[in-house]
């Protein structure tokens, strides 16, 4: 038989000699038994039930054919049968097809031979510890080489949790070649057992071909099962003895695993996973010692012609000399991902844990646990909204990559498979693969700890000490010895993502009339079910990190909600009267319904439930006479109980309209910046809609047009406090997440708002200082205004420079700018500065806002980039945190801030939108009331209610 010559083996005598094949294949080396006294060789099982008394020695420690641990190993690329003849460092590109020479030349032709898949594939028989090392174009290319050593009519005995390709080349050897798999629980080395039993014993009855194959994984995928591989080589040998054993080594690597040492007879790698670890190729690499095997393998490759390209063989030689670091890294980070999700009460499948069924099966033949593991959440759609949630967690198929991905195996790569299949073999349809990258451990819980907050799939523990703005920063899990703040939301309560990855622009506060809204006379409820009697809302503030005020004139912000909220309590009164309690302004109003002046309410608005396109003057003054009778009314409480009575009377109208209480909170603080005012505006606009069946009550999420309609009530709440805002606030106030949002305005092109949601900007840390001076976001945002009347070329050149600012901000933070992660930094604290000098520019700031970004930004020795943010005059300002910007630091600044006289906060921005909570009985009714009327503390009444079950946000 001809054997390529770019298969190898490893001589046992010479541990560092390796040798090409000749091309009849006559020097195969004959053993491996030898190839180093040092390393501790697996007894081979005499019986199945033997593995028990088998030490298991890990690979990493020991030393290779060469005499070097394998981390050493993988770095050292050394053949000394193939030197360069230039003594290159790295292994040369043998770009070539063909060779040239006289027959019996070493090389002649790339299918059969070329110098770079040579080296590769001596490499790889140094860290596999075996003789002969294959490497072909792709994973499935490895196992279409070694299921061609099964013929027409025998039988293959394989798992029943494979990977979906695995499953669709079986299927294909089923209904071409009469080639069938049983499908068993190879979990259970009995159950392996008893197939090769029965079919050994109908072979020999001649009802069916003999099983020449049996083909493992472990740990499965994506179920992360354990096969014992010691126990199923045994119990194959036992009862099929000429039946090859195969195990699909990926998810470990021979870093973590050697099959080969287990009785195994081959061993396939996709290369495209771990060992080239950059998902920048395709690759597969199959290792054996059977002389046999190999030379069929050989055979088949070279006949067939898929080895690998040299360009690949290259990139993979380059990729494995990182492998056992990598490995490391990963591995390391999944265990802590893995421990988070448990403690959260996930079933996690992964077997570094000690609830992991097989765990003692897999420590016995593996050096580590890996860094794949899956969970389960229960409920399918919940699943796939926090896949949707993650920034930082690629959706993709596939593993081993340095960067963390995070898949739904059902949908992705595991969705050849029939459903039915998938059912039948336990597979859960809400099954999430999480595979773990090389990135900083902390982003990545940050990331899945958001994307389940903002999921529903979890939600703060009442008894939550976390006084972070963000969900759990790093520094609150350093400064907590309890680490999870956050407790499993029980299931059909849970809040739908805010942002999708995939789209982008939304049309926000335009959208066409809604259905629920009927026409002309009509009713105006279109729901099946009455409307709810009592709620409990929620809306986030925002930080802007760009555009302040130039937005109010058709210039782009970027701005991002908060994790502070303000909050609203409706419940039923028996009186005839509405009544509106602000106890954080110290304010109640108490209006009988009928003595309401409904008379000013424009027709329009009364007969068709549209949302006005600006402020009825008339209205406006005929509710400031109500209001203005008020005792203890401030300037601040004025200005919200108008905007609350103008949405009443315009939603509600006069012929729906009942007795209820109202009661408002902030857990902002108010009049700083953050946007206290069209949170609240958007807690009155969701309460009053949904109370009066205006959209329907969410039970599951709340719909696009729905959060549309109640942004455009907003809206209107937000002229009455605001003057002329521009949207933005209460966009993201309505719909959560992170965004770029410009206005529709002469200045521009746009005929509706448009609204982009922005990738990259949750990732980033944030400090939030409150200068603690109080201003009014209208009369600032009156000031810019009449600026730009008195000086348009100052101002409008200031406008078009802040857009340019906005723009490039916008590019970075679209997660698409390619930018390495410090530069992202460096150039984001550029425009940082550079806007808060136009804000400057434009008399929006305050000596305080200036000595905080003095503090901050020569606070030694980490250049720290601060502006104001909001309307200004006072309020907050927000300072960048590079990733790395150490927590003691942090701790350092905010001392120092406080001291000053300064309140600090920490977060990240981009969590859901508006939530609604429907109030089920009396007593929850009850103690909601009590509850927003008595916590002196804002934060305590925030704590609560974000703790209760069954909220729905949008
Ligand atoms: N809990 C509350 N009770 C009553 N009114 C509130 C409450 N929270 C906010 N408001 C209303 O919102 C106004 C604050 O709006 P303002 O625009 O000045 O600040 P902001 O919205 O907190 O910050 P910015 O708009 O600059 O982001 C208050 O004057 C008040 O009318
Ligand atoms: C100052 C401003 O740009 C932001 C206030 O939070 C006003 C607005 O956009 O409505």
């Amino acid at each position: 038989m001809s054997i390529p010559r770019d298969a190898y083996s490893v001589s046992s005598s010479q541990a560092s000699t390796v040798t090409p094949f000749g091309t009849d294949g006559t020097d195969i080396a004959s053993s491996v038994a030898s190839l180093d006294s040092s390393i501790p060789t697996s007894p081979e099982p005499s019986d199945i039930g033997d593995e028990d008394k088998l030490p298991f020695v890990s690979h990493k420690d020991r030393r290779g054919p060469n005499g070097y641990r394998f981390a050493t190993q993988c770095a050292t690329v050394d053949d000394p049968n193939h030197k360069d003849q230039y003594g290159s460092s790295s292994t040369p590109i043998y770009m070539s097809a063909t060779f040239k020479g006289l027959p019996g030349a070493e090389f002649d032709y790339s299918r059969s031979g070329n110098p770079t898949r040579s080296m590769l594939q001596h490499h790889l028989c140094q860290l596999q510890n075996c003789k002969y090392s294959f490497a072909v174009s792709s994973g499935m290319a490895c196992l279409d080489v070694i299921t061609r050593i099964v013929k027409a009519g025998e039988r293959i005995i394989a798992g029943d949790d494979l990977y979906g390709g695995t499953n669709r080349l079986l299927g294909y050897l089923a209904s071409h070649q009469n080639i069938h798999t049983d499908h068993v629980d190879t979990t259970d080395a009995s159950k392996v057992e008893e197939m090769l039993q029965k079919r050994s014993q109908d072979a020999a009855a001649g009802k069916c071909g003999k099983v020449s194959m049996v083909l493992l994984e472990t740990p499965t995928n994506p179920c992360l099962k354990i096969c014992d591989l010691r126990r199923c080589a045994a119990a194959a040998k036992k009862w099929a003895p000429d039946a090859v054993v195969v195990v699909d080594n990926t998810m470990m690597s021979p870093y973590l695993m050697r099959p080969l040492e287990l009785g195994v007879d081959v061993v396939y790698d996709s290369g495209t996973k771990y060992l080239s670890g950059h998902h920048d190729l395709m690759a597969g690499v199959i290792a054996c010692d059977r002389d046999d095997l190999g030379k069929q393998i050989a055979f088949t490759i070279n006949s067939i012609g898929n080895a690998l390209t040299p360009m690949d063989s290259f990139l993979l030689l380059r990729g494995i000399k990182t492998l056992a670091v990598r490995m490391d890294r990963q591995q390391a980070s999944a265990i802590t991902v893995a421990h988070y999700l448990d403690s959260l009460g996930f079933k996690v499948n992964y077997p570094g844990l000690a609830s992991h069924p097989s765990k003692a099966v897999h420590d016995k033949q593996a050096a580590g646990p890996g860094s794949v593991l899956s969970f389960t959440t229960g409920d399918k759609a919940l699943s796939e909204r926090i896949v949707g949630a993650t920034r930082l967690w690629g959706i993709s198929v596939s593993f081993g990559c340095v960067n963390s991905l995070i898949s739904m195996p059902c949908l992705m790569s595991h969705a050849s498979i029939d459903p039915k299949v998938r059912a039948a073999r336990g597979m859960p349809e809400d099954l999430i693969r999480l595979c773990v990258g090389i990135e900083d451990e902390r982003d990545l819980l940050d990331d899945l700890e958001n994307a389940l907050l903002q999921a529903g799939a979890i939600r703060r523990k009442p008894s939550s000490r976390s006084t972070h703005l963000g969900s759990t920063t790093e520094s609150s899990r350093a400064a907590s010895p309890d680490p999870i703040a956050y407790e499993r939301t029980p299931l059909h309560t849970g809040e739908p993502a805010q942002q999708d990855k995939v789209g982008s622009l939304v049309d926000d506060m335009n959208r066409a009339k809604l259905e629920t809204r009927g026409g002309e006379g009509e009713p105006r409820l279109a729901q099946d079910h009455p409307p709810p009697t009592s709620v409990v809302v929620s809306a986030p503030g925002k930080v802007i990190l760009f555009g302040e005020h130039a937005v109010v004139h058709g210039v782009t912000a970027v701005a991002g909600s908060v994790a502070l909220r303000c909050y609203a309590s409706v419940s039923p009164r028996e009186d005839g009267n509405i009544s509106l309690d602000l106890p954080d302004l110290g304010v109640i109003h108490t209006w009988n319904i009928k003595e309401l002046p409904w008379s000013a309410v424009p027709k329009s608005i009364q007969a068709s439930g549209a949302v006005p396109d600006s402020l009825d003057a008339g209205l406006v003054s005929a509710i400031e006479k109500v209001v203005g009778d008020t005792v203890n009314e401030s300037e601040r409480s004025h200005a919200a109980s108008i905007a609350f009575l103008v949405l009443y009377m315009c939603i509600v109208g006069e012929s729906d309209a009942r007795a209820q209480a109202f009661v408002l909170r902030s857990a902002l603080p108010i009049g700083a910046g953050l946007g206290s005012s069209a949170a609240l505006s958007s807690c009155v606009a969701a309460a009053l809609t949904i109370l009066y069946g205006r959209i329907p009550a969410p039970a599951n999420e709340v719909s696009a047009d729905h959060s549309a309609y109640v942004n455009q009530w907003a809206f209107l709440s937000e002229k009455v406090i605001h003057g002329t805002p521009s949207g933005v606030d209460n966009s993201v106030a309505v719909h959560g997440g992170a965004i770029a949002f410009t206005r529709a305005h002469p200045s521009n092109t746009l005929t509706v708002n448009s609204m982009e949601k922005l990738k990259g900007f949750s990732s980033f840390r944030f400090l939030i200082v409150d200068s603690c001076v109080g201003r009014e976001g209208k009369k600032l945002i009156a000031h810019v205004a009449s600026q730009k009347e008195s000086d348009p070329t100052r101002v409008n050149a200031a406008l078009a420079r802040i857009q340019t600012i906005a723009d490039a901000a916008k590019h970075l933070l679209s997660g698409s700018s390619g930018l390495e992660r410090t530069q992202l930094v460096a150039q984001l604290r550029d425009l940082i500065k550079q806007n808060h000098t136009e804000l400057v520019g434009l008399e929006v700031s305050h000596p305080a806002l200036e000595l905080i970004k003095n503090k901050t930004e020569s606070f030694a020795p980490t250049e720290l980039a601060t502006k104001l943010t909001g309307a200004g005059g006072g309020g907050c300002a927000v300072t960048l945190l590079p990733d790395d910007f150490p927590e003691e630091q942090v701790r350092e600044l905010i001392s120092e801030l406080e001291n000053a006289g300064f309140k600090c906060y920490e977060t990240r921005v981009g969590g859901g939108g508006f939530g609604v909570k429907l109030l089920q009985s009396g007593e929850e009714e009850a103690e909601a009331k009590m509850r927003f009327q008595q916590a002196n503390q804002s934060q305590e009444l925030a704590a609560w209610v974000d703790g209760q079950d069954g909220w729905v946000f949008a």
